[in-house]
C-alpha cells in the first residue's frame, strides 16, 4: 500500500494513526472500530513496476533516482547489455519500438521516455521526496533547467559518442572541434547557473526533477575525465550530490566494477 492511499474511510473503522516505515510505506494502522481499538499489520504488495535498463545510461539512471527518491524500491528490473544488442531484443521492442532503454512500465502503462516516466512517477506517487516545487517561481525555474538539460546532454553525447554515432567515412576533424566548442560553451552556461544558484541544487533550494535529469549528465562529464579545478561550481555540485542515497543506490554498476573512466574530456 502506498502511504498516499485513502486513510480516513476504511470499512473496518476510523483510522486513528498510521505507522509508516523509514521508507514512508504504511506498515500498520490503528483503527477505531464500533467496539474497540485495533492495530492492523499490513502486508505490502507493491504495484507492479518494471524497468528495463542499461548500465551507464543517463536516461535509465534518471528513472532509478526517482524510484529511490519516491521510496518505490523493490520494483522488477532487468539490466540489459548494449554491447550484446539486448536493447534490440524482442522483449524491449515489444515495449519500446525504438529499441531504446529505458523502457518503463507501471501496471499496463508503458513510458519509454525518461522525462515522461519521471514526471509520471512524481504525479502518481505523493510518498517520499516531493520533486516538483509548488511555488510558481521555483517551479518555473525547475522546468526551465530540466528541459534545458536536454541540450546539455545532447552536446555531451555527440562529443563522447562521436565515433559510435558517425560512420567512419562521414567523420570530420572540423566537426569534432565544433562539437567540443559547443559543449564547452554549454558547460560554461551551467557553471554560471550554479554560481548564481541560491542553494546547492541546480534549480533552487531543494533537490528536484531538474537535479534528477542534470546530475547523471554531470557524473558523465567526470567519468570521461572532466577537470574539477576549471569549473569549481560544477565540481561542488557533483561532490555534494554524488553521495545522496538515491544517487548512490542507483550508481551505474559498471562504474563501480570499473572505477577508472576515460580521459576524453580532460582538456575541455
Ligand atoms: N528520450 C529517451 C532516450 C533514450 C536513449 O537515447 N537511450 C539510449 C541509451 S542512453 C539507447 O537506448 N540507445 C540505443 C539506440 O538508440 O539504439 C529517454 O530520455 O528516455
Amino acid at each position: 500500500m502506498d502511504s498516499s492511499a485513502p486513510r480516513g474511510s476504511w470499512p473496518l473503522g476510523k483510522v486513528l494513526k498510521v505507522f509508516p516505515d523509514k521508507r514512508g510505506l504504511v506498515r500498520s494502522v490503528k483503527l477505531q472500530t464500533k467496539t474497540n481499538i485495533i492495530v492492523l499489520q499490513l502486508t505490502i504488495k507493491p504495484w507492479p513496476r518494471t524497468v528495463l535498463w542499461g548500465a551507464g545510461s543517463t536516461p535509465c539512471w534518471r528513472i532509478m533516482i526517482v524510484l529511490e527518491e519516491k521510496n518505490l524500491q523493490g520494483y522488477n528490473q532487468k539490466l540489459l547489455s548494449f554491447e550484446k544488442g539486448e536493447h534490440k531484443s524482442k522483449e524491449v521492442m515489444d515495449m519500446n519500438p525504438r529499441g531504446q532503454l529505458p523502457s518503463f512500465k507501471h501496471k499496463n502503462y508503458v513510458l519509454n521516455d525518461s522525462y515522461a516516466a519521471c514526471m509520471y512517477l512524481e504525479s502518481q506517487f505523493s510518498q517520499g521526496k516531493k520533486l516538483i516545487p509548488d511555488c510558481p517561481a521555483e517551479q518555473a525555474l525547475m522546468y526551465q533547467r530540466m528541459f534545458e538539460c536536454l541540450d546539455f546532454h545532447q552536446k555531451m553525447a555527440i562529443v563522447i559518442y562521436y565515433n559510435w554515432m558517425v560512420p567512419e567515412a562521414e567523420r570530420h576533424d572540423s566537426a569534432v572541434k565544433r562539437n567540443r566548442e559547443d559543449l564547452s560553451a554549454e558547460i560554461k552556461l551551467w557553471e554560471g547557473y550554479l554560481q548564481k544558484a541560491s542553494g546547492s541544487f541546480v534549480a533552487g533550494k531543494n533537490f528536484s526533477l531538474a537535479d534528477v535529469v542534470f546530475f547523471p549528465s554531470v557524473a558523465y562529464l567526470y567519468r570521461f575525465g572532466f577537470c574539477e579545478e576549471r569549473y569549481p561550481n560544477l565540481a561542488a555540485y557533483y561532490n555534494s550530490l554524488k553521495d545522496r542515497p538515491s544517487i548512490k543506490a542507483s550508481w551505474p554498476p559498471t562504474w563501480l566494477e570499473n572505477p577508472q573512466g576515460q580521459d576524453l574530456l580532460k582538456d575541455l
